[in-house]
């Protein structure tokens, strides 16, 4: 008798015990009696801050209702400047779908679309307070002078036409299609987005160019992280200044008859380098065409998508 009665009390123990451990818990991480400081938010898997303290974007680092809210009270406009010329026009319409699906959902977007040949823009229904404007450019045989012909048109297109039109800038490549929310989190003064192929290997490995003759050179051993060329953004001033330094470096290099070994993306590099960055996208943000399972990304939000390289350019 004694024996069941200890035994009981011993199960009532343990029951108010782990109640209450229970309920400590949950009051240090519950939105009643935690902060942010014992909450959930935040990664441990990867680094979430640069070494000068910029955010580093991924899931589980942000609070997509809050941020969300706080952007919704500031009538922003974020413009997306995209490029489709030759046969990348074929890619406008899982971009433009899938972009009115995911992109900036519930925010103003105005695209601008450089192409030569307006007449092969896909019908895309645009949702409220989502804006296309077409711009005709003159077709080019290499396709590196189209992606880097991109800072140009872009230096001008701020300098000419956005200043009382958009807050925020992202230019990003045509041959891609979201699949998960790109929203206000990526917001920031100049943001560039870890390229896909380099964030978990060490910097050697990095394609930055190393030919001192080139006005992208980094000299080796230095670099922070390799940023993709195919998304880039921030605001109008950050975005002119990073696209004028590019164009500028972009033609000296011609002069001197070098051209980086990867084009703008190179000198995109140098110029986030030096000028650092105030936020970062993970992978998250350019995936891979070539699907891998990656346990840090858990979720692809923009991928490229798999193209043949020799059927869609114009040259090799
Ligand atoms: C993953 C990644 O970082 N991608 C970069 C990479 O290759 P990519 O293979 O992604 O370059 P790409 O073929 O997509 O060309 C870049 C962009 O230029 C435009 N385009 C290009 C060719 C053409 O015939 N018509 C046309 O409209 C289009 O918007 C395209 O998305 O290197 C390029 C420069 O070396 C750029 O830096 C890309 O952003
Ligand atoms: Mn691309």
């Amino acid at each position: 008798m004694r024996l069941r009665q200890n035994v009981h009390f011993f199960l009532l123990g343990m029951f108010v015990g782990l109640s209450l451990s229970g309920l400590v818990y949950w009051g240090f991480n519950s939105i009643w009696f935690g902060n942010h400081l014992t909450g959930h938010l935040g990664r441990t898997d990867v680094a979430s801050l640069t070494p000068w303290l910029a955010p580093i974007v991924w899931e589980g680092t942000f609070d997509a209702t809050l941020i969300d809210s706080i952007y919704k009270q500031q009538n922003i406009t974020i413009a997306t400047t995209l490029f489709a010329l030759g046969k990348y026009t074929r890619f406008l319409k899982d971009f433009l779908e899938s972009a009115e699906e995911h992109y900036f959902v519930g925010f103003r977007v105005h695209y601008y679309l450089f192409t030569d040949q307006p007449e092969a823009i896909p019908n895309v229904k645009l949702g409220q307070e989502r804006y296309l404007t077409v711009k005709k450019v003159p077709s080019l045989n290499r396709w590196q002078d189209i992606s880097m012909g991109r800072m140009g048109i872009l230096e001008k297109l701020i300098e000419n036409e956005l200043a009382n039109e958009a807050d925020y800038i992202f230019c990003l490549d045509i041959d891609t299609k979201f699949y998960g929310r790109w929203g206000v989190e990526t917001l920031g003064r100049l943001v560039g987005v870890i390229h896909p192929w380099f964030f978990n290997v060490p910097r050697f490995i990095f394609t930055y160019e190393h030919r001192r003759e080139s006005q992208a050179y980094i000299p080796a051993g230095e670099g922070d992280y390799y940023y993709t060329g195919a998304a880039f953004g921030g605001s109008l001033n950050d975005v002119h200044k990073l696209t004028r330094t590019c164009r500028e470096q972009m033609n000296i290099d011609a002069a001197n008859s070098i051209e980086a070994i990867w084009h703008e993306e190179s000198h995109l590099n140098k110029y986030l380098f030096y000028n650092k960055p105030s936020k970062l996208l993970s992978p998250e943000y350019l995936w891979r065409d070539i699907s891998m399972c990656v346990g840090q990304v858990k979720i692809i939000r923009f991928s490229h998508v798999a193209k043949n390289n020799a059927e869609v350019r114009p040259n090799l």
